[in-house]
């Protein structure tokens, strides 16, 4: 596992949007060969979005031959509603970008069969040959996408219900009323994201501090879904200092040397 840390938030958007153009640009896309690219919602990627966004519209990447699959979305709230994910990203992303509409991929909440709809989900990403690159964030319990803690680590595209916490943390986006947080979301599941080919996660902030510690310095664990990535081959961690703040010194040292001029960012637009 690699774990890039950076300064602040700001410095830790930039690695990863960079990285993530830098990776397009290296695969060399077209309308055959497609890049596979997983995405989150969330406060963690705005920054990374931004920056995305900025480098399309400067010509440094293009998104024109990326095909998208988003992590999840609650079960019936409607489409257009402010908070579904689908909105969310179209407002905080794909409407930026150069991006095809039918290259977008997001789960449907409101599928009559929810079943149906999660097993065409994995079909289709099977059919792309796997994702290439999954983008993701974490929750303050550690948990990737809506894998909530006791998920299993060989989870595909399900189903889940929503803990209380993450009700209660996801409120913030609903008038602060736990009662309007939907009780249920389709989710890809821990496998769908360990089955990428890499896999980045964004992790910022105090709140997630213990997530961190459990994700790099815990055992595999499926009371942190997130630690299933210590088993991945390529998989990055690209946090700020205010979220290391349970890492032990010496795993933080031991980071910060090993990625030495790695961290960069300005050097990363080549
Ligand atoms: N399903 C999403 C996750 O994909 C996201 O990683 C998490 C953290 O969100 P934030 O980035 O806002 O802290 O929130 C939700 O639960």
């Amino acid at each position: 596992m690699r774990v890039i840390i950076q300064n602040d938030y700001e410095n830790l958007s930039l690695w990863a949007a960079r990285y993530i153009a830098s990776r397009i640009r290296e695969f060399e896309p077209n309308e055959n060969r497609p890049f596979v690219l997983g995405l989150p919602t969330g406060s963690s990627p705005l920054g990374t979005y931004a920056e995305l966004i900025r480098l399309n519209r400067e010509g440094y990447v293009s998104f024109a031959n990326v095909v998208t699959f988003n992590m999840d979305e609650y079960v019936g709230l409607p489409r257009d509603h402010e908070q579904s994910y689908y909105t969310f990203m179209w407002k905080n992303f794909f409407n930026h970008i150069d991006i095809e509409k039918e290259n977008v991929h997001i789960l449907d909440g409101n599928a009559k069969d929810l079943e149906a709809e999660c097993a065409a989900y994995e079909d289709a990403i099977a059919a792309f040959g796997g994702i290439e690159l999954f983008l993701g964030g974490i929750g303050s319990d550690g948990h990737i996408a809506f894998n909530e803690p006791f998920s299993s680590l060989s989870s595909k595209t399900r189903v889940k219900s929503l803990t209380y916490d993450t009700k209660v943390m996801n409120s913030r986006f609903f008038d602060n009323d736990m009662n309007k947080v939907p009780s249920k979301a389709l989710t890809v599941g821990v496998k769908t994201v360990t089955d990428s080919k890499e896999v980045i996660i964004l992790v910022n902030g105090h709140a997630k501090a213990r997530a961190l510690q459990a994700t790099i310095e815990g055992g595999v664990s499926q009371s942190w879904t997130c630690s299933a990535l210590q088993l991945h081959p390529r998989a990055v961690i690209v946090c700020d200092e205010a979220a290391c703040g349970e890492l032990k010194l010496n795993t933080f040292k031991y980071f910060k040397d090993i990625e030495g001029d790695n961290l960069a960012v300005e050097n990363m637009l080549s």
